[in-house]
């Protein structure tokens, strides 16, 4: 397949479909029709860093876990279009789609999800075993002491904290190497010291191995962890912030709650980070 540019100039963040891990391109997503119609995404387009960690920040209800879920392929849109790794998902049939997700996407999710009959290691291998890959010995095992947990890997998800347990699951998203790793809400169920090791982790992972990762959160402080953060407002891009720190972020959030709709719709401003007051992790 040919990849053609994207049809509108202001992908954020790179200038060229070559250096995105993934892209959203007009993409809208429509639920429902006549009195219940919702428009989840209105038109969206934004690029993807390859080997960066984004945020993606916005109230609630302005389309956060939906732009995600079509990001990843885990949802169709309504029209434009989603390209990850090269490969335009729109253009993709069912099985294709599902081979895609388990290949090329790795997820982590606030709940965890991971198999309670299985050790840490089994759940970090799972997806390997399941498409009959091997994992390569030497990447897993500086896996697993990238994530810390060389003493737990025999023990179930019952017998591991909160923390340890989205450890695992950060593992085995990271396990093949994926195009993108999608997170959605990842410190949700966690404490704070736990989720700060989550967070340190995703982005380690960015840094050390040019990992791209994708997160989801309603935390200014795990946002900070980013290197970039795309601001959603009703179902559009309402900004970004590179380099991000905690007030900032907080500082745009408080904007985009207060404003709502197309007074969020601030241009684009990557000079802008580092606001007084800091708060960087
Ligand atoms: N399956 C669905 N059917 C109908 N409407 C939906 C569906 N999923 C999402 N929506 C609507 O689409 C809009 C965006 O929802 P989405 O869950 O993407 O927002 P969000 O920013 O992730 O919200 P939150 O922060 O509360 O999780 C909302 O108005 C929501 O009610």
């Amino acid at each position: 397949m040919t990849l053609t540019a994207p049809t509108t100039p202001d992908l954020l963040a790179a200038g060229h479909p070559g250096d995105l891990a993934a892209y959203a391109d007009q993409v809208s997503k429509v639920y429902g029709r006549g009195d219940s119609r919702v428009a989840a995404l209105d038109g969206i387009t934004l690029g993807v860093p390859k080997g960066r960690f984004t945020a993606i920040m916005g109230p609630s209800g302005s389309g956060k876990s939906t732009l995600m879920h079509c990001l990843a392929g885990l949802d169709r849109v309504t029209s434009g279009r989603v390209v990850l790794g090269g490969t335009d998902l729109t253009r993709l049939g069912e099985r294709a789609l599902t081979r895609l997700r388990r290949d090329r996407v790795g997820f982590v999710f606030q709940a965890f999800n991971l198999v309670p009959t299985l050790t840490a290691l089994e759940n970090i291998t799972l997806p390997a075993d399941i498409a009959g890959r091997r994992l390569d010995r030497a990447w897993l095992d500086e896996l697993v002491d990238s994530v810390g947990l060389r003493d737990r890997l025999r023990h179930r998800p019952s017998e591991l904290s909160g923390g340890q347990q989205q450890r695992v699951a950060c593992a085995r998203a990271l396990a093949a190497r994926p195009d993108v790793v999608f997170a959605d809400e990842p410190t949700g169920n966690l404490d704070s010291r736990s989720g700060r090791e989550v967070l340190g982790l995703l982005r380690d992972s960015a840094r050390r191995t040019g990992q791209s990762v994708v997160m989801v959160t309603h935390d200014p402080s795990a946002a900070a962890y980013a290197d970039l953060v795309v601001f959603l407002s009703d179902g559009r891009v309402a900004g970004q912030l590179a380099d991000p720190d905690q007030n900032t972020v907080l500082e745009r959030m408080k904007h985009l709650d207060g404003a709502g709709g197309p007074a969020a719709s601030a241009p684009a401003d990557p000079a802008s980070s580092g606001g007084p007051g800091g708060g960087r992790p």
